[in-house]
């Protein structure tokens, strides 16, 4: 049975296994499998993109932790950046990417391809 409506307050160490159940159990109740294509997913995810870049237009620059917007303002942003998150997910799922794998493995290679300048702290 579906339990999406519980919504914990504060949960520790959310796996992206447990996003990647809840969201195809999401999708599975709904029959909305049929519509998560690799191009749905990726047109849905620029979409949200670009909601989550209306909150900042027209703002200046913004300190980090915002802490000049509003809870309404903070809320939207967290919102819109886990409907990015989530469809990043499902558009990974459907590519056959573990993303948490390959975000690993690309970070290693990043650090490959920029290594440390110890004179930057000098
Ligand atoms: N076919 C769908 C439709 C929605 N969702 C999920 C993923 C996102 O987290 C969220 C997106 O829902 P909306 O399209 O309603 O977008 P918003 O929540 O941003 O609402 P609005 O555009 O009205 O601000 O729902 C999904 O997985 N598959």
């Amino acid at each position: 049975m579906e339990n999406s409506h519980v919504c914990p307050k504060k949960v520790k160490d959310v796996s992206l296994q447990e996003l990647r159940d809840s969201l195809q159990e999401f999708a599975r109740a709904r029959g909305w499998e049929q519509y998560h294509s690799p191009r749905n997913l990726l047109l849905a995810l620029v979409g949200e993109v670009g909601e989550l870049s209306e909150i900042f237009q027209w703002k200046g620059e913004v300190a980090k932790g915002l802490p000049d917007w509003t809870s309404d303002e903070k809320q939207h942003v967290e919102e819109e950046l886990s409907d990015v998150f989530l469809y990043l997910l499902q558009l990974a799922d459907v590519c056959g990417v573990d993303l948490g794998q390959a975000a690993l493995t690309k970070i290693i290679k990043n650090a490959q391809k920029y290594p440390v300048n110890p004179a930057t702290f000098n």
